[in-house]
């Protein structure tokens, strides 16, 4: 997502009038797939048809169906890899499951040597059952179960990202009925202001996660934490947004943590908090979803902020604590495409010499909520053919891709060049679509969830499956 415009939204008249960048000129510029948008191993071949990981889309719309997510497995693994080199241990990476999750995405975390970041018992089920080791997993979350704290201390996970006053009390008790020690990080909010999305920043002081620093509650959850008999405090943590691009964010939040953290050795002494050698700065760094977007690197990033905390704790004469972080679009949002079908087209006059052409495909909000929800905005492009074949001009065609809801608002990509030819049984791919669009999919109007398979090295291999109709009356008591 690029910055938000000012003013308010959801209405087209206020929003700017064309979201897709510059209009591509040439039939190649049309078909181009950049690079900074599209999975790693996507490519155009000579029949103009792309190729994920050396498969071609059509065969797997073919096989598969369509809606379909297609993961660029070596991409994700190289991304986690990155991650790994760029902070120096690769338990230090929590990839934050959050953004995708499945059995099989937990394993390739675990061969990675990742941490796993889960949210709720469903992804810590999930973890689980892929045999990812529980010493590498946290739990997070503002209102966690007892059901779901006893079966993170019963499953012997690495940390609970403790959240509230009353998860103290109630983690404190699960650990001593097991007569066992959980470790657990503290989250503190610390009172930034992301540049991002409203709906994703995190820490400023007006919302639902984390002890406040500002109103000292941060502070009093350590105490409440170092007097507990169940709990060792491993950490702090911070988590101050999602798709953050600059690092002043990261900075203020690192400062605060650090500054809290040589608070907490003066008020308990040195010795009290020695196990409190976590500094755990959360997720949040930005990805590219169109060829405009410029998301640093997270090798630069982990400079940045090494050298940022350690000038922090020279300062404080405290020891440099390690740096974890829990990156989750970055590592698999850029790697996964969502193929569909096109359906109907129709070109709407707008006024003042102007149209619109509505590019029907045979998904919508269900599987990507997040235009509707961020106005977030998207890469698209023709796949399964090259522009300057079939009926029409060469030229780009500014397009809007919308779903098959019921709702006006079933808008997947606002604003994109599609080649003038494109026409019902063509194939379209939306890059980027790795993160949070399967993670947040719906059944709404019963439409089944699409398939998620992965490709690499020219083979292709389904992770999840289609919904059926089946699947549609499996809850039915009745039927
Ligand atoms: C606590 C926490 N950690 C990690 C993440 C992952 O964020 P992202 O996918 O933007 O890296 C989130 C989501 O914003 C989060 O809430
Ligand atoms: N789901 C959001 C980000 C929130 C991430 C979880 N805290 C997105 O699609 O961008």
């Amino acid at each position: 997502m690029r910055a938000h415009p000012a003013g308010p939204r959801h209405a087209d008249v206020l929003l700017p009038a064309n979201t897709a960048g510059p209009r591509p000129v040439t039939p190649a510029e049309i078909d181009e797939l950049p690079e900074q948008v599209w999975p790693r191993n996507a490519t155009r071949g000579q029949d103009g048809a792309v190729r994920l990981a050396g498969v071609d889309v059509r065969e797997l719309a073919e096989k598969y169906g369509t809606p379909l997510f297609v993961m660029d497995e070596d991409d994700f693994r190289s991304r986690c890899r990155d991650h790994a080199r760029a902070f120096g241990d690769p338990a230090l990476v929590h990839y934050a499951s959050k953004a995708f999750l499945s059995v099989e995405i937990a394993r390739w975390v675990a061969q990675e040597g990742l941490s796993l970041d889960v949210c709720s018992g469903g992804e810590l089920a999930i973890a689980l059952r892929a045999g990812f080791p529980p010493e590498r997993i946290a739990l997070h979350g503002n209102n966690k179960s007892v059901a779901e704290l006893t079966a993170a201390v019963e499953a012997g996970i690495g940390a609970v990202v403790l959240d509230s006053f009353h998860e103290i009390v109630r983690l404190d008790q699960i650990a001593r009925e097991r007569e066992v020690v959980q470790p657990v990080l503290i989250r503190v909010t610390v009172g930034v202001e992301a540049h991002t999305h409203e709906f994703i920043a995190t820490a400023h002081e007006d919302q639902k996660f984390g002890f406040s620093l500002a109103s000292g509650d941060a502070q009093e959850a350590v105490r409440r934490t170092l007097k507990s008999g169940g709990l060792q405090l491993v950490g702090l943590h911070s988590h101050i947004g999602s798709q953050i691009f600059d690092v002043d964010g990261f900075e203020v939040a690192a400062h605060r943590v650090i500054k809290l953290l040589a608070e907490l050795r003066d008020e308990h002494g040195a010795e009290a908090i020695a196990g409190l050698t976590t500094v755990d700065l959360g997720g949040g760094l930005g990805i590219a979803y169109t060829p405009q977007d410029d998301p640093p690197p997270p090798g630069w990033l982990a400079e940045q902020l090494r050298t940022i905390v350690s000038k922090e704790c020279e300062h404080e004469g405290l020891e440099m604590p390690r740096i974890a972080v829990e990156p989750g679009r970055a590592i698999v949002g850029p790697g996964t495409v969502t193929v569909y079908e096109v359906g109907t087209i129709k070109d709407i006059t707008l006024g003042a010499g102007s149209s619109r052409r509505y590019v029907s495909v045979d998904g919508g909000m269900s599987d990507n909520i997040r235009t509707a929800l961020y106005d977030a905005v998207y890469d698209a492009r023709l796949v399964s053919r090259r522009s300057d074949e079939g009926a029409g001009d060469t030229q780009a065609k500014l397009s809007r891709i919308v779903g098959k809801h019921c709702e006006a608002g079933d808008v997947i990509v606002r604003d994109c060049w599609l080649p003038d030819t494109v026409a019902p049984g063509d194939l379209v791919a939306v890059a980027a679509t790795g993160a949070y669009c399967y993670a947040m999919s719906s059944g709404y109007n019963r439409l089944p969830r699409p398939a998620v398979v992965a490709v690499k090295e020219g083979q292709a291999r389904l992770l999840l499956r289609r919904e059926t109709e089946d699947d549609l009356f499996a809850l039915e008591v009745q039927s």
